[in-house]
């Protein structure tokens, strides 16, 4: 029997002699098409009948689509594994891969993107307590700090600190948190250990919107946490608070968060994603206190790197083990 066959959805940027490298347990190919239309009609052809692992990246979108039912179904009943190059997976429908028969086993990368990805979210926790956006803004338009001066901002010393979702960036964040004098509380579906919590205080989630001066969004999207940020949750918050999110836009309702940043019932935010990406809510655009960057929580080269080497790990150990070294957590158990 020849070699497994590994396909490369997306681009291998960094971790070139890594990728290389798996040519010595597996045949490395890449798909002709360049949309989903001739993807799925690629598949359809038998073109690729002995792909046993897919690699794929955020921008490999672009190629197949979203992972969804009508994609799973297309694909090679040979494909048994696919090895996503990110944290988190919400173009892949992870139950449908279940679902197929045979299944399809998932992989992410997590804990490589936690450094990164918690800076993006302290610079944006500070820039938008402090209002640094207009002054930036400002200053490059040669008018100095702008005409009114902005308002004054906030101190993040002594605010309360509210992560929804504490994972592994939720809890790096929290330690750098820590060193800006920020008090931490956080909720997740279970409470941690304390070890894992790092003395952050565990609070039921209405706590967490009551308490939170600030509120950082860092739970994964899927369907029990599409908007689960809203108009009613926001009527819930501390006048005045501040909002990050490095997750995944659509875990808040973007004209929910327009509106309440209108009322003032919100004071600032600092958003890394958004609803419908590349595109960012009219009223956020137009709006220059606050924070927007577009997507760069992991954009570093170690990070980029690390995620790559990562990623490359999964498809080896899925090639010469049949197991995957950081499967997704709702493909526990899974049989097939
Ligand atoms: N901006 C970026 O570039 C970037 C980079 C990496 C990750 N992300 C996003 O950040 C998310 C978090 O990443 P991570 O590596 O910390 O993931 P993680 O899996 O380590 O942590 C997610 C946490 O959310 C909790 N959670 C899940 N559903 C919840 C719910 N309904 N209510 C409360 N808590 C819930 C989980 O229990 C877990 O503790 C990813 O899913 C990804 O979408 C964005």
């Amino acid at each position: 029997m020849g070699k497994p066959q590994v396909l490369l959805l997306g681009k291998i940027d960094h971790a070139h002699s890594t990728w290389n490298a798996l040519s010595e347990v597996a045949d490395l190919i890449e798909p002709k098409s360049t949309n989903r239309a001739d993807f799925i009609k690629e598949c359809q052809s038998g073109a690729l009948d002995n792909v046993l692992v897919a690699y794929r990246t955020f921008g490999s979108v672009e190629i197949t689509g979203v992972w969804d039912e009508e994609l799973i179904s297309a694909l090679p009943k040979s494909l048994r594994f696919c090895t996503h190059n990110g944290a988190g997976y919400d173009q892949v429908d992870v139950h449908a891969c279940s679902a197929r028969k045979p299944p399809i086993r998932v992989s992410n990368v997590p804990t490589a993107v936690d450094d990164a990805t918690a800076d993006t979210a302290v610079f944006l926790i500070i820039g938008a307590l402090r209002g640094f956006n207009t002054s930036m803004l400002a200053a490059r338009e040669g008018k100095w700090r702008g005409a009114p001066a902005p308002p004054l901002g906030h101190d993040p010393e002594g605010k309360v600190l509210g992560v929804l979702g504490m994972g592994g960036i939720g809890r790096n964040m929290k330690k750098k948190t820590d060193a800006l004098g920020m008090k931490c509380i956080y909720h997740n579906r279970r409470p941690l250990s304390d070890e894992l919590s790092g003395g952050a205080k565990y609070v039921s989630f209405d706590e967490l919107l009551a308490q939170s001066d600030v509120l950082s969004l860092n739970l994964p999207l899927n369907k029990n946490t599409h908007h689960i940020i809203s108009t009613a949750e926001f009527a819930k918050m501390k006048k005045g608070v501040v909002i990050v999110n490095t997750a995944r836009g659509a875990v808040m309702d973007e004209d929910a968060l327009v509106k309440a940043l209108e009322s003032g019932q919100v004071f600032s935010c600092g958003l890394d994603v958004y609803e419908e990406e590349p595109k960012i809510h009219p009223g956020l655009v137009a709006n220059p206190h606050v924070m927007l960057l577009p997507h760069m929580g992991t954009w570093t080269v170690e990070t980029q790197t690390a995620m790559e080497e990562w990623c490359i790990g999964n498809v080896r150990a899925a090639v010469e083990t049949g197991e995957l070294k950081s499967p997704v957590p709702e493909q526990e158990g899974l049989e097939g």
